[in-house]
Formats: structure tokens, C-alpha cells, sequence
């Protein structure tokens, strides 16, 4: 299960990933926001970083304008190792080395070709392990 959540600027960014998630048959929760209204995105990155810390969702995906905002602010959740990812190799590597539960992306900044690349390649790689889990494990204060 897939924690979704966005703010307006992150929104049509969002829809697409529904139907990039549809299309993949991978479940999802979205925790906001519904509407192009104005609203602030800490509403919706804590709700669905705190449905991922909780493990009511396995991973999450988080969009506002550039998504760096709620980013940080999944990134304030215990537990949560979010990476702001703006092409494929990092979102491969994020998994690979840091173990991320969660993928935020810049909805002013990403395009949907390169949304789909770099959501393959975040929900498709595998943690290595080793090495990386004694840094991950350094990782909360
Ligand atoms: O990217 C964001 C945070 O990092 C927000 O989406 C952005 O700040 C919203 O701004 P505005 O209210 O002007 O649409």
C-alpha cells in the first residue's frame, strides 16, 4: 500500500501517479489534499509520512510545486528517510543505499515521462543492505 499525498501545487503531478499506480495495479491511500484550493502542504506530508512510519502503508509519494517543503516535512516523522528525487538514478540509488520509504517530487519541475521513470525505478529496486544498513541505522538522532 502506497501513501499518497500532495498540496495544490502538487496535485495534477498526483493524478498522474493515481493512474501510473492503476495502471501497475499497486494499491494506494491518497491523504490529500482533494481539490485545486490553495492549502498548505505540512497537512499532507505529515498524514501520509505518519500513515508510512505507522505501517499502515509500506512506502509513500509526496508532490508539491518544487517538492522540497514536503519533503522536509516527511522528513520531521520518525522513521521516514524521504529523498526529493528529479531524475531516475537517484531514486534507484535512494533505494539501493538508503533504504527510502519515500519518494517526493517537484510538480512545477517534473513532467510525466520522467515522473514514470523515476517511479520504476523507486518502486521496482531493492535495498542492498550491508554496509548501507549500518548507515541507515546511523541515520536517527
Ligand atoms: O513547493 C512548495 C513548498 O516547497 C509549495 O507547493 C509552494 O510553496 C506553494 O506555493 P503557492 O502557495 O504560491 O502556490
Amino acid at each position: 500500500m502506497i501513501a499518497l499525498g500532495s498540496d495544490h501545487g502538487g496535485l495534477a503531478l498526483k493524478r498522474h501517479i493515481m493512474d501510473y499506480l492503476d495502471q501497475h495495479q499497486l494499491a494506494y491511500k491518497d491523504y490529500g489534499c482533494y481539490t485545486s484550493d490553495s492549502c498548505d502542504y505540512p497537512d499532507f506530508g505529515r498524514a501520509a509520512a505518519e500513515a508510512v512510519a505507522s505501517g499502515e502503508c509500506d512506502r509513500g509519494i509526496v508532490v508539491c510545486t518544487t517538492g522540497i517543503g514536503i519533503s522536509i516535512t516527511a522528513n520531521k516523522v520518525k522513521g521516514i528517510r524521504c529523498a526529493l528525487c528529479s531524475e531516475p538514478l537517484s531514486a534507484e540509488m535512494t533505494r539501493r543505499h538508503n533504504d527510502a520509504n519515500m519518494l517526493a517530487l517537484g510538480g512545477a519541475l517534473i513532467g510525466p515521462n520522467m515522473a514514470d521513470s523515476i517511479l520504476n525505478a523507486f518502486l521496482n529496486t531493492e535495498f542492498e543492505g550491508g554496509r548501507h544498513q549500518r548507515r541507515v541505522d546511523k541515520i536517527e538522532p
